[in-house]
């Protein structure tokens, strides 16, 4: 399969070259940056830390799109919109793994998988989706006594929060205990807050350092508490689990797909 990384030099586009390069049946056909990166120009598999592979860093999608077969956007919001709009034109598999993406750019993805493949998800490892379903059963056989706390840890670098994981796993938590989760959220509390309402779903970001990714759910009762908890130790887990999506994806109809599609759970 013929693949381009957008975001080339980003912290998860060097590792998805590296992955696509390591991917049998899968080759790196382009490598996007944006207007006025210091990476143009420059081979991305050197980018990478790898041998030259024969494909320079551009800032022009259209030909390089429609040469692809799929495209790997771990970007921003910004840019992903973008690119959804130019993969479905194309008619090429896009895996957006960007995360922060509001209500308007969601529709927008929407609106592009009328025509494209798209596989979008907070998270792409395995551990994670195998963690968002145990986190649904948990919640399920708990009930409303047990109070369900998400906290997330990411490296300074990162700029939106709460984590797409972190909401990722609240979907999960709320789906099972058959609540819509934008009526139970709770991302941000200082000062005099009141006391917890019940069946609230609380969210709490750190940030520091160059943790890869931290989280937890907690569900507190009486008198007793459960933790189910994933720590990513290495970004490869995510860049992997891309590939795995867009090759998944390739023989689908159009359409928005998840990991947990890709996954079979
Ligand atoms: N779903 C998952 O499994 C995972 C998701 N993520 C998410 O992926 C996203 C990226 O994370 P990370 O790699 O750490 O961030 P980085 O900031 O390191 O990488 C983003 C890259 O995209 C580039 N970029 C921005 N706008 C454009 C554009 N218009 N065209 C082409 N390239 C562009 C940036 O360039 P420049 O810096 O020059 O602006 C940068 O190189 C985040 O939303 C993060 O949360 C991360 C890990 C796993
Ligand atoms: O920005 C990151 O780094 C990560 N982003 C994703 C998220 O928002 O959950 C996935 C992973 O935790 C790393």
């Amino acid at each position: 399969m013929r693949l381009v990384v957008v975001g080339a030099d980003g912290r998860m586009g060097r590792m998805l070259i590296r992955a696509v390069a390591e991917s049998e049946g899968c080759t790196l056909s382009g490598a996007i940056e944006r207007e006025g990166s210091p990476a143009l120009g420059q081979d991305a598999g050197t980018l990478a830390g790898l041998q030259p592979l024969g494909v320079p860093v551009t800032d022009d999608p259209l030909p390089v799109f429609a040469a692809a077969e799929g495209v790997l956007d771990f970007t921003t919001p910004a840019a992903t919109t973008f690119f959804a709009e130019l993969a479905a034109q194309a008619r090429i598999v896009h895996v957006v793994g960007t995360t922060g993406l509001a209500e308007a750019d969601l529709r927008k993805l929407a609106a592009a998988a009328h025509h494209a493949r798209i596989v979008r998800s907070g998270n792409m490892s395995l551990g994670v989706n195998v963690l968002a379903g145990l986190v649904r059963r948990v919640a399920a056989a708990l009930g409303e006594e047990f109070d369900i706390e998400i906290v997330e840890m990411h490296h300074r670098m990162k700029v939106d929060a709460p984590s797409g994981t972190a909401l990722l796993l609240g979907e999960a938590a709320a789906e099972g205990r058959g609540v819509s989760l934008p009526e139970v959220r709770v991302s941000t509390r200082d000062g005099h807050t009141g006391a917890r309402r019940p069946g609230d779903i609380g969210f709490a970001a750190l940030r520091g350092g160059t943790v890869v990714g931290d989280h937890s759910v907690t569900f507190a009762g009486p008198g007793e508490r459960i933790t189910l908890s994933h720590h990513a130790e290495d970004r490869g887990i995510f860049a992997r689990g891309a590939v795995r999506a867009a090759q998944w994806a390739f023989p689908q109809a159009p359409g928005l797909y998840g990991m947990t599609d890709v996954l079979g759970l």
